[in-house]
């Protein structure tokens, strides 16, 4: 073995990764990129950094593949990650500690550093077995993922650069997804998803997209000891609980087990904004004019969109209720033919098949696929009509996305780079032209 392939240069390369200070909002992106550019050198994969925004650069990588004629192969990810507050972690975020039993603690170590070295890492395995992409594979490590994307991601996916790369499957993260609640029956306390930690790999094929809400309401200010009507907090309130109602109506359906968490929207508050402050606090006896409130949604694509803004319009910031309301995001679960942006996993798309395939083949096991509950940038692909897998080999793992102590057993990361190893094997020799019909070509 190769001295950059032993397990010990393959965690240390991990944890640099790691100790890269990349937590919004001020990532460190220049090292971030510096780093991945070096790795790419010692791989000889030819690179370029493209730079959307300013100061945000994204650097993509490739693998050049011995027919061009074919269309490429896009592994996605991010390289920004949530802040993390390091007086609550047992080992500080960015120290990338691996304990006695082989845990690498960092904020990163599942989202989702993991997966962009994985990456790396498999390429380095079959380039030192001898393997020979005939697809051209690209690595796009992106940044801004956290804060939306805009800056990342979604230019990019628009760009002509990517035109130019004629990518066919787009592989991106996806997290292990847990819930917790109480059941209808009793008091206990379940969770559900990812309970038991289990053997299985998750792969998603859609994802609930974000809709960030704002609504406001205004109405007469007054003495905080008179009753009247229309006030500011009032009208609020009645928006918020016909709001807690719905939110309550779709929850109903994840316990009763009638519906996986993917499945129904979410809303939840992020904010409540009102009041008239005052040196002590808020002043007391003054009923405000304003009151704001801002609800973090999450539409699946099997939801009717439109009802939902119905609903939004009529109950929940009415006009007729001096009410407005604005979104700080709005992310379409609707291509632009109006089907909802579901990555197709039957024979239409040979890449899902692949992919399963390629997982048992490492002795992993893929489950159904599945909505994810939350977004990840692989939605700027799918809008492009591209299927994207939403993929993260992290089995036997404790879910701890954006979580204190965030961390990942060096032997199951090490056992996700020979997950990619077969991925990338089989994707990159895959020589069928799939076409969105169905129907295929011979080469
Ligand atoms: C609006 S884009 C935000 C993306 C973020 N992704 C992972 O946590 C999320 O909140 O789902
Ligand atoms: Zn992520
Ligand atoms: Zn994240």
């Amino acid at each position: 073995v190769e001295e950059e392939e032993n397990p010990e240069a393959i965690i240390s390369r991990f944890q640099q990764y790691l100790r890269i200070n990349t937590a919004q909002p001020s990532p460190d992106y220049a090292e971030a990129a510096d780093f991945i550019l070096a790795q790419a050198k010692s791989l000889s994969l030819e690179s370029q950094t493209l730079e959307f925004v300013n100061g945000k650069p994204l650097v993509l990588l490739k693998w050049p593949g011995s027919d061009p004629s074919l269309a490429s192969i896009l592994l996605n990810s991010h390289t920004d990650v949530v802040p993390a507050e390091p007086e609550k972690w047992t080992h500080p975020p960015f120290s990338a500690h691996l304990d006695s039993r082989g845990n690498v603690y960092a904020r990163g170590s599942q989202d989702m550093k993991c997966v962009g070295l994985q990456y790396l890492e498999a390429i380095r395995r079959l380039k030192a077995s001898g393997f020979r992409p005939i697809r051209s594979v690209y690595l796009s490590f992106v940044p801004d993922e956290e804060i939306g994307g805009h800056g990342g991601a979604e230019k990019f996916a628009e760009s002509d650069v990517f035109q130019r790369l004629n990518v066919e499957i787009v592989l991106d993260e996806v997290l292990e997804w847990g819930m917790k609640y109480e059941t209808k029956s009793g008091k206990k306390s379940e969770l559900v998803g990812l309970a038991s930690p289990s053997e299985n790999y998750r792969a998603f094929h859609a994802e609930r997209c974000p809709w960030w809400l704002v609504i406001k309401a205004i109405g007469a200010p007054g003495h905080g000891a008179k009753l009247y009507d229309n006030t500011a907090m009032e009208n609020l309130l009645k928006s918020i609980e016909s709001v807690r109602k719905f939110r309550a109506s779709q929850f109903d359906l994840v316990k009763a087990g009638l519906k996986a968490e993917g499945e129904v929207v979410s809303v939840n508050m992020a904010f409540l904004k009102a009041g008239t402050p005052s040196p002590t606090g808020f002043v007391m006896n003054l009923q405000p004019s304003e009151a704001e409130a801002g609800f973090d949604i999450r539409i699946p694509p099997t939801a009717d969109p439109d009802a939902l803004e119905r609903r939004i319009a009529e109950e929940w910031a009415p006009a007729s209720r001096n009410m407005t309301f604005e979104f700080k995001q709005k992310h379409s679960s609707l291509d632009k033919s109006g089907k909802p942006l579901i990555t197709a996993t039957d024979s239409s798309n040979p890449w899902w098949n692949l992919l399963e395939e390629a997982v048992k083949k490492a002795n992993g096991k893929l489950g159904k696929p599945e909505i994810f509950p939350a977004s990840t940038d692989a939605r700027y692909f799918r809008d492009l009509g591209l299927p994207a897998i939403g993929f993260s080999p992290m089995a036997n793992t404790p879910i701890l996305l954006h979580d204190h102590n965030e961390f990942l057993n060096k032997d199951e990361y090490l056992k996700g780079i020979e997950v990619y190893e077969s991925i990338i094997k089989a994707y990159a020799s895959y020589i069928q032209h799939a076409r969105r019909d169905g129907s295929k070509d011979e080469l």
